[in-house]
């Protein structure tokens, strides 16, 4: 599946002290990609405002999220688009950047599939509200916004909003104690790494497509946080959580979604490498996954 890259070095959206480092990340991944399928947005230099949200630095993430969207408005339709030279179908896959990337692409893909479901493989459910977040930083309130609740100015439009239903949280292994009460209020489903990792019974990859299944889509976007993997797999993440997925499991899942629902679009996001070297170190990583969601199955 030929694919395009839209690579977004937001730090904006991170409540790290490294944040800066996502857009060394961005630049790295960058570097390794076709330049004749990839294109860059360009990110504001400043921090930006709250603008009264609760969200630090909102008017710089509303910024790039309208400039993400230009850019992917310009592309045709996902899956229509003939792919380089060969005439299939191919993608857009976003390039963070922190987890705010996603805003634009996902409610695009919302807006344009209805039988779409989100699958978020991330160590972190990123559901809080400004006023629940204990950062204030955007990337831990992403999926909530796109599910319709949060600051207006970056809530999608009506018809560009997530279903809780339709969404499958991923890895997901740190939560804030309202995110866990509104995981459970709105039932939303959980494959955990146990289940993503394991293959005793069932095939690698056949829980997070049950899953996928059970919410009735036939359409997948696929957001991966690179700290989804384990912190042994990879060094250059700014939130490392313990007991994450190896890449071959990933890399496993995520053929065993393509293999069964049409991917829509995908972003891999919060590469922050602490130097070049280190940077060189995780690539291979980095670029296994990309593969995974772009070779032709
Ligand atoms: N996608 C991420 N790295 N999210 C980190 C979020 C951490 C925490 N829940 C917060 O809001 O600050």
């Amino acid at each position: 599946m030929p694919a395009t890259f839209l690579v977004v070095p937001q730090w904006q959206g991170s409540g790290s002290s490294r944040a800066m480092q996502l857009s060394d990340g961005a630049d790295a991944i960058a570097g390794d990609l076709p330049a004749a399928v990839t294109r860059r947005v360009e990110v504001p230099l400043g921090a930006g405002e709250s603008l009264d949200t609760g969200v630090h630095r909102a008017s710089s993430v509303l910024s790039i999220r309208d400039a993400v969207a230009a850019a992917l408005g310009a592309d045709p339709d996902d899956g229509e688009r003939e792919g380089v030279g060969q005439g299939e179908p191919g993608i857009v896959v976003t390039i963070g950047g922190d987890c705010g990337v996603e805003l634009a692409p996902v409610a695009r893909a919302v807006g344009r599939h209805p039988d779409l479901a989100v699958v978020w493989l991330d160590a972190h459910a990123d559901l809080c509200t400004p006023e629940e977040s204990p950062s204030g930083a955007f990337s831990g309130m992403v999926l909530r916004t796109l599910l319709g609740d949060g600051a207006k100015l970056l809530v999608p439009t009506a018809g560009e909003t997530l279903n809780a239903s339709r969404v499958v949280l991923a890895g997901t292994r740190s939560y804030d104690d309202d995110e866990e009460a509104f995981i459970e209020e709105k039932a939303i489903r959980l494959v955990t790494v146990d289940q993503l990792q394991q293959s005793e019974d069932l095939e690698r990859g056949d829980a997070l497509v049950a899953a996928v299944e059970s919410t009735g889509a036939s359409s997948v976007y696929l957001h991966i946080d690179l700290d989804v993997l384990d912190p042994a797999e990879i060094a250059g993440i700014s939130y490392p959580e313990p007991f994450g997925l190896t890449v071959a499991a990933l890399v496993e899942n995520i053929t065993a979604v393509r293999r069964r629902f049409t991917l829509v679009g995908a972003g891999i996001t919060q590469f922050a490498p602490s130097s070049p070297d280190t940077a060189a170190d995780d690539l291979s990583a980095v670029l296994r996954i990309i593969s995974a969601l772009t070779r032709p199955l």
